[in-house]
């Protein structure tokens, strides 16, 4: 899902040839989205307005207006337009620079299960009601409607195509209409596998998969999600089915994943594949700067560097957005997608039809007319290949400028702890309390185990710090001795401190003929991360400087930044809210006056960080909970920065340190010394 930067000024102006354009109906149907609170009920319907109780409202008052719109140009006797005097249907599809439109794109959705850095924020984008999207029979009428005027070549896509529940049996009715020779798919492969076999019998005969990277890890950093190894499946099975070519979308950017374009010319040796790199694109909100862009021509420098020599393929549509070329003896090719340092404007062929039913004349433009609401309005066919031809004939020459774009924004994520630890308290004290019964019975290894292997094989973060708390609490089962019980929890004791050993029921243990004592304790966690991530948060980009950018990274101990802020501090703030909090998550431990709390967040190598908590308080009971708990916590905070750059990230260990100031002083272990 595309959201290129809509700035008005950078589509050059064209004077149109043939056609006098007033400001009639038609003109006004088709005019430029520039005020979204226009009137008219025919312009874009602005996509957060999509759950609120007057949503519905203003859904009926546009199509109204629609509807009045519709009366009009019906009345109307005469429109600026050449339609009238169109005895060719294909002329409706003729803009006025010559351009025959043959190829529509038809966005089926506006969901995606993937976060393309490039494409998407990572909290995804404002969805409209799915009442608000064209539905099959619809598309299949607009479908029907472009082939009858000359379209040839129909491209789904999205979103993600595939996410679309009833895109089966769409592609079966689209398989069906007389005179489309070309149906395709541009789609990101994660649910192509499964619904491949279908669409191609349907009559799907072009497939362009996106893969950005051949790198399992990188794929989770570019997407923010998992997935790497199902696109290959996928792309195994269309190869298998006989597409030829398989098409491969890889938008190339520096540092990312430019180091991989001779990779992927590899894979054209033996198999039918066209790789094709797309320069990377601006759009609002995908931080793109020139910095990252790579242009085709660097690209095909260093495809020759390591090939030898690359050819370009003479059979090149003029209407192609790829400029292809084959390294001698290879047998799939490599395309160059060259939007940004060579537009193929000149030659444009296409047309598109958002998932909301909005035509769209050009891809950078930002007019557009909803086709939708003039069909659930009543339009007859040629009512809409009226506003259809209107629309096609005020498409500019175009684009230009995008190295003027302005940058994209860059909002960091509000991190509210509060609310988190909140939420995390709820949906853990059940869980605690489970294990805490559980392991009443002396089977402690076993019932802990089989709790906390059902806690991961769940793998979300709630039930992570379900995890690392449950442990902590199990922790806190045997470790405090109890009042009755003089023998020490470490020489294998049996008994335990919290449980009534009358009743056998939970207890708290009575520390009220306890001295006062000034108290301390240090926990550690270790969080182990796959070594690019480390190497991508600390700045370090290409892989020759991994280790000087960790280096600096543990020279300075700085802190790291990830897209939600900056990791270290945040999770200092996470675990002191922690520390403070113990008592009411672990249920037998005494609230506690903490007087002191202090973190340490150190990166000790290249893939790892250590997370030190020393509490102190004065009191009658130890603060080691407390110490643990704040490395838990400060440690899940941590995993929650970064995991949109990999889920590998591991919580390695929570152990205590040190205990000082109860009946006896403990130190587990001396703290080493930073390595690298
Ligand atoms: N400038 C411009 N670029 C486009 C347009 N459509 C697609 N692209 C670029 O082409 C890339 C690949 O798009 P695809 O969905 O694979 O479609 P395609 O290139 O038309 O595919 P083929 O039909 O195989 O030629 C996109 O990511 C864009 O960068 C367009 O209308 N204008
Ligand atoms: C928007 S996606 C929609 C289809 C499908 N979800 C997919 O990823 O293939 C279509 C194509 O646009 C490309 N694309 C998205 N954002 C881009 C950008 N900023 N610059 C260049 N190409 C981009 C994607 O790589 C993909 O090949
Ligand atoms: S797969 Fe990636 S490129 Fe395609 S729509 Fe989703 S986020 Fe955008
Ligand atoms: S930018 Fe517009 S005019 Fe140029 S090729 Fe793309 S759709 Fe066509």
């Amino acid at each position: 899902m595309l959201r290129f930067l809509n700035k008005s000024n950078y589509i050059t102006s064209s004077l149109h040839k043939n056609v006098v354009v007033t400001r009639n109906t038609l003109n006004y149907c088709t005019s430029t989205v520039t005020n979204k609170s226009s009137k008219s009920s025919c312009l874009n319907s602005n996509k957060n307005d999509n759950n609120n109780s007057s949503s519905a409202e203003s859904i009926n008052i546009k199509l109204d207006e629609t509807k009045k719109l519709l009366e009009k140009l019906r009345n109307e006797t005469t429109t600026t337009t050449s339609l009238n005097n169109n005895n060719n249907s294909n002329d409706i599809l003729t803009d006025t620079f010559g351009r025959v439109h043959s190829y529509l794109r038809i966005s089926l959705t506006e969901r995606c299960n993937l976060r393309c850095q490039y494409c998407m924020p990572e909290e995804g984008v404002p969805l409209q009601p799915t009442s608000q999207l064209l539905t099959n029979d619809e598309i299949i009428r607009l479908s029907k409607l472009f082939v009858s005027s000359g379209v040839s070549k129909i491209r789904f896509t999205g979103g993600e195509p595939l996410v679309r529940k009833d895109v089966e049996p769409l592609i079966e009715e689209i398989g069906k209409i007389k005179g489309l020779k070309t149906i395709a798919m541009t789609t990101n492969g994660i649910l192509l596998n499964r619904k491949i076999e279908r669409l191609h019998n349907a009559g799907l005969n072009l497939l362009n998969i996106s893969l950005d990277t051949l790198d399992t890890n990188k794929f989770t950093i570019i997407t923010r999600r998992l997935g790497w190894e199902r696109v290959m499946e996928s792309i195994e099975k269309a190869l298998s089915l006989n597409f030829n070519p398989v098409k491969i979308n890889c938008v190339v950017m520096r540092d990312l994943n430019d180091y991989e374009i001779c990779d992927f010319v590899e894979m054209t040796r033996d198999k039918p594949i066209e790789i094709r790199f797309i320069e990377y694109m601006p759009f609002d909100g995908n931080r793109w700067n020139d910095k990252k862009f790579v242009s085709y021509k660097e690209m095909l420098q260093r495809i020759i560097n390591k090939f030898g020599s690359i050819e370009k393929c003479v059979e090149d549509h003029p209407n192609n957005t790829s400029k292809t070329y084959q390294v001698p003896g290879f047998t799939g090719k490599v395309g160059f997608i060259t939007s940004m340092s060579e537009h193929f404007c000149s030659s444009c062929n296409r047309l598109r039809i958002t998932a909301d039913g909005n035509l769209k004349v050009c891809l950078f433009g930002n007019a557009e007319v909803s086709l939708r609401d003039f069909m659930r309005v009543g339009a007859t066919d040629e009512d809409l290949l009226k506003i259809i031809n209107a629309a096609v004939l005020k498409k500019k020459e175009s684009h230009a400028g995008m190295y003027e774009i302005a940058k994209s924004q860059n909002r960091p994520m509000i991190l509210i702890v509060y609310l988190h630890l909140k939420l995390w308290l709820k949906n853990i004290l059940s869980f605690i309390n489970t294990i805490c019964i559980t392991t009443t019975s002396n089977k402690r290894s076993t019932s802990t185990s089989t709790s906390t292997s059902t806690l991961f094989n769940n793998g979300n973060n709630m039930n992570m710090f379900g995890y690392v708390l449950a442990t902590a609490a199990v922790a806190r089962c045997y470790s405090t001795k109890s009042n009755n019980n003089n023998n020490n929890s470490n020489n294998g004791n049996k008994e335990f401190t919290h449980i009534d050993q009358v009743k056998r029921l939970p207890t708290m243990v009575d520390v009220s003929d306890k001295l006062v004592t000034k108290r301390s304790a240090t926990a550690r966690a270790v969080i182990e991360f796959p070594e690019f991530v480390l190497s991508q948060l600390t700045g370090s980009s290409g892989v020759g400087e991994v280790a000087d950018g960790v280096a600096a990274a543990v020279s300075s101990s700085r802190d790291i930044q990830s897209k939600k802020g900056p990791v270290f501090a945040t999770s200092i703030v996470a675990g002191t809210m922690a520390v403070k909090n113990t008592s009411n998550l672990i249920p037998f431990c005494h609230p506690l006056p903490i007087e002191n709390c202090k973190f340490n967040i150190e990166i000790i190598s290249k893939t790892s960080v250590q997370v030190d908590c020393t509490v102190s308080v004065t009191h009658k009971t130890g603060v080691e909970m407390e110490a643990l708990t704040g490395c838990s916590v400060a440690s899940l905070c941590i995993y929650d920065m970064c995991k949109a750059l990999s889920h590998a990230i591991v919580i390695k260990e929570i152990k205590l340190l040190s205990k000082t100031g109860g009946k006896s002083d403990i130190s587990l272990e001396i703290p080493k010394e930073k390595t690298n």
